[in-house]
């Protein structure tokens, strides 16, 4: 299988009067077709390391690839736009545009890839209807319960059918019906290829992927 994502001593440093190395000399890679689970206790570096994979941060050392790309020395244009086009991200705080209602916050993901409207809407529909929420699509985020915004940042993660999937605490404000669910959805878009990795001190959801990766003090162990 295709090495999605791969990383080399990946090290980050927060700078400050202490500093604190959140990431150590992380060497990992994910395949297309994976479900890992990353987990480990508080403060152990997972969602620094996640921020470090999803070109949402930058490494103080070692080298992060997606698809083969490396992507030190990419200008920030040119990171967004290779996180724009391989990249689907599930914020812990679902970062939805409180403007717009839940279908144009899926569509926004569609933005710049030429679709036509109609194209961009069935899409987005088509990603609502995998998180069952097709029933809220005219639904600003201020009228949709956390759960629901969180499915909402799930369908705008996936309307782009990205090649790697990274998402922080994804079943965190879930009820079990639909943990469940986005479990077996995440699972049937890592069957469909993708490679999926997700932060995640839910043991259900460390049960159900592929394989752990268990990071303390910012080491994989
Ligand atoms: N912006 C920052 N500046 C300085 N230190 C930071 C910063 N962000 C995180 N840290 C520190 O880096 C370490 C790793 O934090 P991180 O948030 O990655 O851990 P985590 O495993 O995701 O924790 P949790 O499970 O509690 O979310 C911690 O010691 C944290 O205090």
């Amino acid at each position: 299988m295709t090495a999605v994502l791969a990383t080399e001593n990946l090290t980050k440093v927060y700078s400050g009067e202490v500093p604190v190395t959140a990431v150590q000399d992380v060497t990992i890679t994910v395949r297309s077709g994976e479900l890992v689970a990353l987990t480990g206790p508080s403060g152990s570096g997972k969602t620094t390391l996640l921020g470090l994979l999803g070109l949402l941060d930058t490494p103080t050392a070692g080298q992060v690839r997606v698809l083969g790309e490396p992507a030190a020395g990419l200008s920030d244009r040119q990171r967004t736009a290779l996180r724009a086009r391989l990249l689907g991200f599930v914020f812990q705080q679902f970062h939805l545009l409180p403007h717009l209602d839940a279908l144009g916050n899926v569509e926004a993901a569609l933005r710049y890839r030429g679709l036509r409207a109609d194209q961009r809407r069935r899409l987005a529909m088509t990603a609502l209807d995998r998180v069952g929420l097709v029933h809220r699509f005219d639904h600003q985020p201020a009228r949709l319960s956390g759960g629901e915004q969180q499915r909402v940042a799930i369908a705008r993660a996936l309307v782009t059918s990205p090649a790697l999937i990274l998402a922080d605490e994804p079943t965190g404000n879930l009820d079990t019906e639909n943990s469940q669910r986005l479990l077996a959805l995440l699972d049937q878009v890592a069957s469909d290829g993708a490679a999926v990795v997700v932060v995640t001190h839910d043991e259900e959801v460390a049960a159900r992927s592929h394989r752990r990766i268990v990071m303390r003090d910012g080491a994989v162990v």
